[in-house]
């Protein structure tokens, strides 16, 4: 391997931007050389600018811990570090949507954990083991943003990755309607028990957003690139009804769910896809991809968030209690582990990805 890709992590002392961090150690194709945050860490070493809040079980990279942290906004200045950016900065949506198209401006791909380009119609939303194909639609965003090498790229919501890549497996079976019920960790919300004290035995049912965003994220992802509308066209089906509901739960989101199929599966065949269920990732051995993506639990008790979120390292996904049912045809719990593949993972074997198809590249 050539040398490494220069990465920032913009948002960089945040819990995803922490995430980050500590997953891009020793990254085999990319390095870590910027870290960039709002203008109170500004001028702050990395370790300064993270004290009393650093919540990854690993301390601090040394070749992070001394970086110091520049303003996010200085768009220019951080780009002219980098070959591209993880973005993970906190700011409304609008400013979210203005400055991750700055960067892309400069000629810095963007990868990016927020929900504000989720919809704009020529930034792919992926998970590269299920629509790997849709950066196809970069062509037509660099030629509305004017760029060669700046793009967008962004990856999907938390919740969805308990149970969208389940349905992914078994689209050949033509579900047409789902229930899901997730049941989502707190680090979701960007936050501990030491600063959620509320959440400790307790249940909170309602996240914002968060239903609209599980409803809806999963049709795009299974949509397709539209050459003549330049855009990504979200499939139609099937129709997913949700809700969200907040639980004590450090790490891991869990996922209740019910299935209709137009055609009649048998559980051996619905196993079976999902055990054989792989992708670009897995084919060409990215860094972060699980060599298996989605594991089936036999016993009536799992997965369980305890023995079973660090499935292969937190990338792959845990099905179990596949079983039919009354009024649905199947149902099934699914679980993911939130930080890992649902945010700052996920976003990383995107960037792989990108890489692979060249479309990060050095500067
Ligand atoms: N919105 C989610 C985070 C996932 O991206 C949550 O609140 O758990």
């Amino acid at each position: 391997m050539s040398e490494k890709l220069r990465v920032g992590v913009i948002g960089a002392t945040g819990m995803v931007g922490q995430r980050y961090i500590s997953l891009l150690e020793d990254h085999p194709w990319f390095d870590v050389t910027c870290v960039a945050a709002s203008p109170r860490s500004a001028g702050k070493t990395y370790a300064e600018a993270v004290k009393g809040r650093w919540r990854m079980d690993k301390p601090i990279p040394e070749k992070v811990r001394d970086l110091v942290v520049l303003n996010a906004n200085e768009v220019e200045k951080v780009a002219s570090e980098v070959d591209f950016v993880f973005s993970a900065v906190s700011m409304s949506k609008d400013e979210i949507k203005e400055i991750e198209e700055e960067y892309a401006k400069t000629e810095t791909p963007v990868v990016s954990n927020n929900s504000a380009h989720r919809w704009t119609p020529d930034v792919p939303m992926i998970v590269p083991e299920i629509n790997p194909d849709h950066t196809a639609v970069i062509k037509y965003q660099r030629e509305r943003l004017g760029t060669k090498k700046g793009f967008i790229a962004v990856k999907p919501n938390c919740s969805i990755q308990s149970y969208a890549p389940a349905l992914s497996a078994w689209l050949k079976f033509e579900p047409y309607e789902v229930i899901a019920t997730t049941y989502q960790a707190i680090s979701g919300a960007g936050k501990t028990f030491a600063d959620w004290p509320e959440m400790e035995g307790n249940i909170i049912p309602f996240i914002s957003g968060e239903e609209e965003k599980s409803e809806k994220e999963p049709l795009r992802i299974w949509g397709h690139v539209d050459d003549a509308k330049k855009a990504i066209v979200p499939a139609e089906s099937p129709v997913i009804t949700t809700q969200c509901v907040r639980v004590p739960i450090l790490y891991g989101h869990t996922a209740a769910a019910f299935v209709k199929f137009r055609q009649n599966p048998s559980k051996e065949e619905l196993v079976q896809s999902l055990l054989e269920y792989k992708g670009v990732p897995q084919e060409l051995g990215l860094p972060s991809a699980p060599k298996q993506f989605i594991q089936y639990m036999t016993e009536d008790d799992r997965p369980q968030v305890k023995l079973d979120v660090n499935f292969e390292k937190g990338m792959g996904v845990s099905i179990g209690r596949l079983r039919k049912d009354k009024v649905y045809d199947w149902k099934f719990i699914g679980l993911s582990h939130n930080t890992a593949r649902g945010a700052a993972g996920g976003a990383i074997e995107c960037a792989e990805l990108l890489k692979a198809q060249g479309y990060i590249t050095k500067k």
